[in-house]
């Protein structure tokens, strides 16, 4: 930190601006450099919540807070922590998809790190630059898969820094202590690379055996600078990500938050749903429409929360229907991954079906359960919708792809073709339903809810590694928190004036679980530990 002068009024994470005392401004060799008045931080974030409201469009009111953030991240935090439910879908879904596509023309100042291929001889180096640095938590998104938006290149830098400021304002992590990092290896969007405003490396995307060397290449930079970092993957296309999580998740502190988070957050949505329909999810017919990362993360969850419950393996399989763009995952197609074959239902399940599309599959078996992480937006259709609501009470529907514009279906549809009875979840956010005059609040099932606890055990009890354990438990605990176990009415998740705490009690219980597996060191008062170690938005 520098400590005096013009220098100190510009570091954005310690300066305060106009809540310079003058004392201050007398100690730090600030006087003459602010305008006359001290303001306090309440002044300021009213000051500043003004001039957000007076941007009309969502992706300026963006611009505007990523601009705040570069000047002052106290404020940024604590205007965000005042004005959560309103400033999320602008820091996060859905505006940061449009922030993303639009990112070298919104570009300002640099933020994070951008390792890029070209440098991939200097990646120590480029690591040893790195603008903070003690490093708690790391981002890192390729930009190949930005939300259901598809290959985004540098653009995808959008999503690391977006995640991160989530980690601090949910999970309490030291914004000093966070770094956003984009992997530039090209991009395959024509569009970008044609585009004369493109910041990225004007390339085509590597192929494998170079893109894994240098992934390779950058974990070990990685290790070497920054041993103990938790170093989160993000919106890396499907056929990267399962393999990169396979070969470092027992090597390092890591996870990948589309495939583990969203897992845990569909576990514990589905947790309040079950109970409200009745009906415990072993004992439901679940069909997921979707089976990249996301959705087959997910689907392993299910499984094995099915085996927890008291099925086999095998049983468990039975009740599980997975569709892709190709139709059902059955046991005869050659173009499935290892990952998706454990989820192919034998062929001669689908015998004397007319086809193995969604609405065949729905229309076929006594769905209770359906999910989708497809990006295909519509896709429950109003037919499939009716005679999946037509089949059970209480539907459980989860359309859960970003951003809003690749929904699956719109939660003021799915009420009215389910006569309100459907159970219903979004990955992004949606207005509130009104039904018999009551406004019903939607719950944003979307893996903000796992990600920054996860951050926040691993910071505050040291731990090595990630295990799938701490996941479960961070599913279990969300799920316990569920407004819908009291009253059915209620949404199925937390509202988000409650998630922090939501999150400091799941990160108690996932450091526990990190004890208890031997990845973290043993500590009589963790809950304490959990609690000293968030960081608030207070000038100090
Ligand atoms: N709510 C949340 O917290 C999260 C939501 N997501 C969302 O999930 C979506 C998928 O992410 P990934 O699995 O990584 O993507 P992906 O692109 O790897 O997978 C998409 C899957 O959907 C299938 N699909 C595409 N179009 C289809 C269609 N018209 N009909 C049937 N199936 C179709 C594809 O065959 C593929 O299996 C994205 O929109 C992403 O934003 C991802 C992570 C977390
Ligand atoms: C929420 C999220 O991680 C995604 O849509 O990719
Ligand atoms: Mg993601």
């Amino acid at each position: 930190m520098p400590d005096r002068g013009h220098e100190r009024l510009f570091d954005a994470l310690t300066t305060k601006g106009t809540a310079f005392t003058h004392d201050e401004r007398r100690e730090l060799g600030l006087l003459g450099l602010l305008p006359n008045a001290e303001k306090t931080i309440g002044e300021q974030v009213a000051h500043t919540y003004q001039e957000l409201a007076r941007r009309p469009a969502d992706l300026d009111k963006h611009v505007f807070l990523r601009g705040l953030q570069d000047r002052n991240e106290t404020l940024f935090y604590r205007l965000l922590a005042e004005h959560l439910e309103e400033t999320l879908p602008i820091v996060y879904t859905p505006t940061v998809g449009e922030a993303c596509q639009r990112f070298s023309e919104i570009y300002r100042r640099p933020r994070g790190l951008y390792v890029a291929y070209p440098d991939r001889e200097h990646l120590r180096e480029v690591l040893r630059n790195r603008p903070r640095r003690e490093v708690d938590v790391i981002v890192v998104t390729d930009g190949q898969r930005i939300l259901g938006l598809g290959d985004q290149g540098i653009g995808g830098m959008g999503i690391p820094i977006g995640k991160l400021s989530l980690y601090t304002l949910i999970g309490g992590i030291d914004p000093a202590r966070t770094l956003p990092i984009l992997l530039d290896v090209g991009t395959d969007n024509v569009e970008r690379l044609e585009d004369p405003q493109y910041l990225g490396w004007r390339h085509r995307r590597i192929g494998d055996d170079e893109y894994y060397a240098f992934v390779d290449d950058f974990v070990t930079a990685v290790r070497e600078e920054l041993p103990e970092v938790l170093l989160q993957w993000e919106d890396f296309a499907t056929a990267h990500a399962q393999p990169i999580l396979e070969r470092y998740r027992d090597r390092l502190l890591t996870f990948n938050d589309d495939i583990q988070g969203t897992a845990a957050v569909a576990l514990g949505a589905l947790h309040g749903a079950a109970k409200v329909a009745g009906r415990p999810l072993s004992q439901q017919q679940v069909v997921m429409l979707g089976a990249g990362s996301a959705g087959i993360g997910v689907l392993e969850m299910i499984r094995q929360e099915m085996v927890a419950q008291g099925l086999s393996d095998a049983e468990a399989a039975e009740r599980i229907w997975a569709v892709d763009i190709a139709g059902l995952l059955t046991d005869d197609r050659t173009d499935l991954s290892e990952s998706q074959r454990r989820f192919a239902q034998p062929a001669a399940r689908t015998q004397g079906w007319t086809g193995t599309a969604l609405a065949d599959v729905v229309h076929n078996v006594d769905v209770g359960v359906l999910l989708g992480l497809s990006t295909a937006a519509g896709a429950f259709t109003e037919d499939i919708v009716r005679e999946l609501a037509a089949k059970t009470d209480r539907p459980i529907i989860f359309p859960l792809s970003n951003p809003t514009s690749r929904a699956e279906a719109h939660p003021r549809e799915l009420d009215f073709w389910t006569g309100g009875r459907a159970l219903v979840a979004t990955g992004s956010p949606f207005a509130p339903v009104e039904r018999d005059g009551k406004q019903h609040r939607v719950a944003q099932c979307n893996n903000v809810y796992i990600f920054p606890a996860i951050g926040l055990a691993v910071t505050a009890s040291g731990a090595t590694r990630v295990t799938d354990a701490m996941m479960r438990v961070a599913a279990k605990t969300l799920g316990e928190a569920s407004p819908a176990l009291a009253d059915p009415e209620e949404p199925l998740l937390p509202a988000w004036e409650d998630v922090p705490e939501v999150a400091t009690r799941i990160a108690t219980a996932v450091a526990e679980q990190a004890v208890k597996d031997g990845v973290a060191r043993p500590d009589d008062h963790l809950a304490a530990t959990v609690r000293r170690t968030r960081w608030t938005p207070d000038y100090r």
